[in-house]
């Protein structure tokens, strides 16, 4: 079953109710992906990298500053475990409201897809996998960037 909302050292957050469908894509079918990115284990290096260099980023890190990394690093860990059939459940908010009155433009979305490349690269996912993943997240920019 899904986490409860808020874990030992997150922020509170509004009650919402969890499911994996409001991890904004379905799941890949089968193991190949998993193993693409190193199982669990992989997921959750590259989930940190990824964190990281958002968090540091001269462009887009004012947008994440003084928002909850601890939930960040658990609820984007779940995403990607799921929607890379991982083994696991997404217990994280939709993307709509994830990412609602932030501000997201087109280009921090490209830039967020830069630090993912990144720290996809840096567990050595090849090119292929990396750009499959991305065809999930590429059609949630509707849900994330605001016009
Ligand atoms: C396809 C692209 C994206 C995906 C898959 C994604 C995924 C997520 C997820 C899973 C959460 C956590 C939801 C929760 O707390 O319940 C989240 C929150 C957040 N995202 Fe994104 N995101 C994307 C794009 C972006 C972009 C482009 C930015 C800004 C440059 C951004 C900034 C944030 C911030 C600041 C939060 C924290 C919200 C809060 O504290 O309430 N995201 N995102």
């Amino acid at each position: 079953a899904p986490a409860p909302h808020a874990m030992p050292g997150e922020e509170p957050v509004a009650a919402y109710a969890p499911s994996n469908a409001n991890a904004g894509a379905r799941a890949f079918a089968g193991d190949g992906m998993a193993k693409a990115f190193g199982g669990q284990a992989g997921i959750r290096r590259i989930v940190d990298t990824f964190v990281n260099r958002n968090f540091a980023d001269p462009v887009i890190g004012e947008i994440f500053a003084n928002h909850d990394q601890v939930r960040l690093r658990r609820t984007i860990f779940e995403q990607f475990c799921f929607i890379l059939n991982a083994g696991c459940d997404y217990s994280g908010r939709d993307m709509r409201n994830a990412h609602k009155d932030m501000g997201v433009q087109q280009a921090d979305m490209n830039r967020i897809v830069e630090n993912l490349q990144f720290a996809m690269a840096a567990e050595g996912v090849s090119f292929a996998a990396q750009n499959r993943f991305l065809s999930k997240l590429a059609p949630m920019r509707g849900q994330v960037v605001e016009r």
